[in-house]
């Protein structure tokens, strides 16, 4: 494959888009919690089979909670910024569906570098189910595509995912770990070829590949 993209410099600041940039470290570890309290509500909710009397009340006490945590609410498009120690710089939407910090729909899917690309644990409760006992087809392919996009934002080339590609070889088990690992295998003008797997006990259940473009730069 003919290499021609190049890694930015310099990732572009989101804020040169009129996007809000939140620091990290900005984010109060009340609100990382709670996030983790609502994930475990959603999984509550799912498979509940409390009364009706019961289900009224917690109606009304969440929705009483809704409408206090709406009173002050951030742009929809707000990026995180996380400083490493070596002074690299990575950029993630703070709510992203698959790993954003605080959206509660998202697993703590947290990818980090290792082997050249990026790699990360997860454990997927119920609400993640599709077939009974098993994680439904569409998020194994949202993970994938977090992971492939992530690999070339990471290698300095962040972009859109123009085409995604899954196989899946076996059933993903839910409430079992599960391994992400991702990379990029080649580059070509805008655009950045990347793959992907989802293991569980060291077995590949589903691998991906995908075309991501670069970005254009602001201005
Ligand atoms: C807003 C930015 C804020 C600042 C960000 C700063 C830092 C961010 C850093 C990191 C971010 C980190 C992580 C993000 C992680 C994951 C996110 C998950 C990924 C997603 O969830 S993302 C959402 C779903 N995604 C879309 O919403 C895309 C919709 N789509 C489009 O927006 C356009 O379609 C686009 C842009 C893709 C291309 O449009 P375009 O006009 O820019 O480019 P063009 O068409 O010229 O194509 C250029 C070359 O790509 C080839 N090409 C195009 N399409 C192809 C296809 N389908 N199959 C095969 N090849 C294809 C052409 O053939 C040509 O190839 P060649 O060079 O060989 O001629």
């Amino acid at each position: 494959m003919t290499v021609h993209a190049e890694p930015v410099a310099e990732l572009p600041d989101p804020a040169d888009y009129g996007l809000t940039v939140v620091e990290a470290e900005a984010l109060p570890a009340e609100l990382i919690a709670l996030v983790d309290q609502v994930r475990a509500l959603a999984d509550a909710v799912a498979h509940t089979e409390a009364d009706p009397a019961e289900l009224a009340e917690a109606g009304a006490a969440v929705a009483a909670l809704t409408e206090r945590l709406g009173a002050t609410r951030r742009m929809t498009g707000a990026m995180l910024r996380q400083r490493h120690p070596d002074g690299r710089i990575e950029y993630n939407t703070l709510t992203n569906l698959v790993s954003g910090p605080v959206n509660p729909t998202a697993p703590p899917l947290e990818l980090t570098e290792a082997d050249g690309g990026l790699r990360g644990e997860v454990t997927l409760n119920g609400t993640y189910q599709g077939p009974p006992g098993l994680v439904h087809g569409g998020w194994i392919a949202a993970m994938l595509d977090q992971a492939l996009g992530a690999a070339a934002g990471v290698a300095g080339m962040p972009g859109l995912t123009a085409n995604l590609t899954v196989d899946y070889r076996k059933p993903t088990p839910l409430n079992a770990p599960l391994t992400v690992t991702s990379r990029v295998t080649g580059t070509e003008r805008r655009k950045v070829f990347v793959s992907a797997e989802i293991r569980h006990n060291g077995e590949i259940t589903a691998e991906g590949t995908a075309i991501m473009v670069q970005i254009a730069l602001p201005g």
